[in-house]
């Protein structure tokens, strides 16, 4: 199989958790009655993004309501569903976690963010998640029939390091639920997703919440889809909303065959 069609879920988050699921359920529907086969939802879809909320909102996993609710609609409506992330509860410790599931509702993958956001732009953005999150230790691809697909959540796409990790491990596909902001989105939001895939020739899709001004953490939006040529496929704005996209992986040969960057490389000596 080479053609796949993706949805990425652009969610308005509010503070209300059934809510936000209810939200979450009716976009797969709509996704699904497109007929997509691979659905993604943003990072931190079940919660606002704030890390003052996260400890609240925290579930086990596999035994939490958001990824038993995950588990029924991907099996109801038989597609791949990239979860966004939520945040996880382990033993005393919380993560920001993104759980796969396959068209049978099992869970296929789980990705803990790995590289926390810890930033502090002057008159701009200050979110320290590492105050109360505690980073993955593994990057991670799942299997599916259009073949192994890359996971990464948000601030992890700014270390190019791991999106040739997943690239080298076969990955042709990289899923980002991510929650870009109004500093940084509008200089780096595109950049990144563009020079990672131009970076290893691969197809990158980043799905972000639609923009809330009045939640404490403003989120950028544009869900995008970008080629392996380094284009942008399509593209959302700020508003919450479905982006349905058809994409052929062949592209990702054809691109490493007309533009041989990947074969070229040399490992022996960087
Ligand atoms: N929210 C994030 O993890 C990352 C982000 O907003 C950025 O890198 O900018």
């Amino acid at each position: 199989m080479t053609t796949l069609k993706i949805a990425l879920c652009q969610m308005l988050i509010t503070a209300d958790k059934q809510a936000n699921l209810k939200q979450a359920a009716g976009k797969i529907q709509e996704a699904a009655s497109g007929g997509a086969q691979l659905v993604v939802l943003p990072e931190m879809f079940n919660c606002p993004y704030d890390i003052h909320c996260f400890q609240d909102y925290a579930e086990e996993i596999p035994s939490g309501e958001t990824t038993n609710l995950l588990g029924k609609l991907a099996r109801t409506h038989g597609l791949f569903l990239v979860g966004g992330s939520i945040p996880e509860l382990s033993g005393e410790l919380l993560y920001n976690t993104s759980v796969v599931f396959n068209p049978q509702g099992e869970i296929i993958a789980r990705h803990r963010k790995v590289h926390l956001f810890d930033v502090r732009v002057k008159n701009g953005i200050e979110f320290t998640e590492s105050l109360v999150l505690s980073p993955g230790n593994t990057a991670t691809l799942f299997d599916t029939p259009w073949g192994k697909i890359g996971l990464e959540i948000c601030y992890d796409i700014r270390f190019p390091e791991l999106t040739r990790k997943v690239a080298k491990d076969g990955a042709r596909l990289v899923v980002v639920p991510a929650a870009f902001n109004l500093t940084t989105g509008p200089l780096h939001w595109e950049l990144l997703f563009r020079s990672r895939a131009l970076d290893n020739q691969v197809f990158m899709l980043g799905a972000s919440p639609a923009r809330d001004p009045q939640s404490s953490y403003v989120a950028y939006g544009h869900s995008l889809v970008v080629n392996p040529w380094g284009q942008v496929l399509s593209q959302l704005d700020e508003k919450p909303g479905i982006l349905l996209v058809e994409i052929d992986l062949t592209q990702v040969e054809e691109v490493r065959e007309a533009l041989p960057v990947w074969k070229q490389r040399r490992e022996d000596i960087y």
